[in-house]
């Protein structure tokens, strides 16, 4: 029986693993995760999901086939540190922002199969918009089991790894954009008398039956809001206020920033384990 192994047990592993079990690509019990120290948090998700859960990593890496790497770009190294001598033939699937390849098997201090994977949220109702990279040690086979995974929760494109800087910022961050935007639709709404109950069931849909739209159309978005907006009606004159406001260049710099900021969680990594390695090479603990 095939397992998959969560190393993090956050928000991106619990969306993951709800919709894994939803579409029934594993079965609760082919599934463990460990976290660091939040008991709690293992005895939540344990009890939710009926999945494994443990704090013993090894015990973990020794069980499953796949790894998870869902623990924050920071903890990267403290997730793996002790596990090195424990990987073996499992693939690596790392959701850390900013964290290359590289990065992850010079941890292990060895090339490995990893895959980098940046899904969202919506992963939890299998709507997640993911899109993944694989090293040279991966073969199409795991790299077809890996697209397979993440298709079961939403849709996976393939990419280079160069890219996924550039997808963190557009669709990994993405759900949270859409919330910030529905957070304002719902202040507006409340404000022009609206009932929020009735609000928030009136945004939804609207959000729905748009991204459907751009999703089946051929239209392009441009032509759909055109078919929207009446000369001199309620569109133009709503709109117009988002032009004034320039919102266009803010949302513009709103995924040129987070795309940035991807690129220097790498940086920021990057330099710290250089660091570390020339600490221990002054201390003659080098290979
Ligand atoms: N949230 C999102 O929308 C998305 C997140 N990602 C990526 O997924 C990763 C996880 O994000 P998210 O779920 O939001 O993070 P959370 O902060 O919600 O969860 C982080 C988890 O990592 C665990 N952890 C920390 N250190 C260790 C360690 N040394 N060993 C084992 N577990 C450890 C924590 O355990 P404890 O609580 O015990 O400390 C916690 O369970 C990030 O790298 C992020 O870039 C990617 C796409 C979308
Ligand atoms: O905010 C973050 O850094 C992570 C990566 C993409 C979504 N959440």
């Amino acid at each position: 029986m095939e397992k998959i192994g969560f190393i993090g047990a956050g928000s991106m592993a619990e969306a993951m693993i709800a919709g894994l079990i939803k579409g029934g690509v594993f079965q609760p019990e082919q599934i463990i995760v460990a976290n660091h120290s939040n008991t709690e948090r293992l005895q939540e998700l344990s009890k939710k999901y009926r999945i494994n859960t443990t704090h013993n990593k090894i015990s973990l890496v020794k069980d499953v086939s796949i790894i998870v790497l869902a623990v924050k770009p920071k903890d990267i190294k403290s997730s793996l540190d002790g596990l090195q001598e424990y990987i073996h033939d499992q693939l690596i699937v790392s959701l850390l922002a900013g964290i290359t390849i590289d990065t992850i098997n010079s941890i292990i201090g060895r090339q490995t199969a990893v895959i980098r994977a940046m899904p969202n949220t919506s992963a939890a109702i299998a709507k997640s918009a993911t899109a993944i990279a694989a090293s040279e040690n991966v073969t199409m086979s795991q790299i077809n089991k890996c697209k397979a995974l993440f298709e079961a929760i939403g849709i996976c494109k393939i990419v280079d790894e160069g890219q996924l800087d550039a997808v963190t910022g557009l669709s990994g961050s993405g759900p949270a954009y859409v919330y910030f935007l529905v957070e304002a639709m719902e202040k507006a709404a409340v404000e022009v008398g609206l009932d929020m109950v009735v609000a928030r069931e009136l945004i939804a849909q609207t959000l729905l039956g748009a991204s459907s739209m751009i999703a089946s159309s051929e239209k392009s978005p441009y032509q759909l809001r055109k078919e929207v907006t009446s000369p001199n009606g309620t569109t133009e004159a709503g709109i117009n206020i988002l032009k004034e406001q320039d919102v266009e260049k803010a949302l513009v710099s709103c995924i040129k920033r987070a795309t940035e900021r991807a690129t220097e969680l790498k940086d920021m990594f990057t330099e710290e384990l250089v660091l570390s390695h020339s600490k221990l090479e002054l201390n003659g603990q080098s290979k």
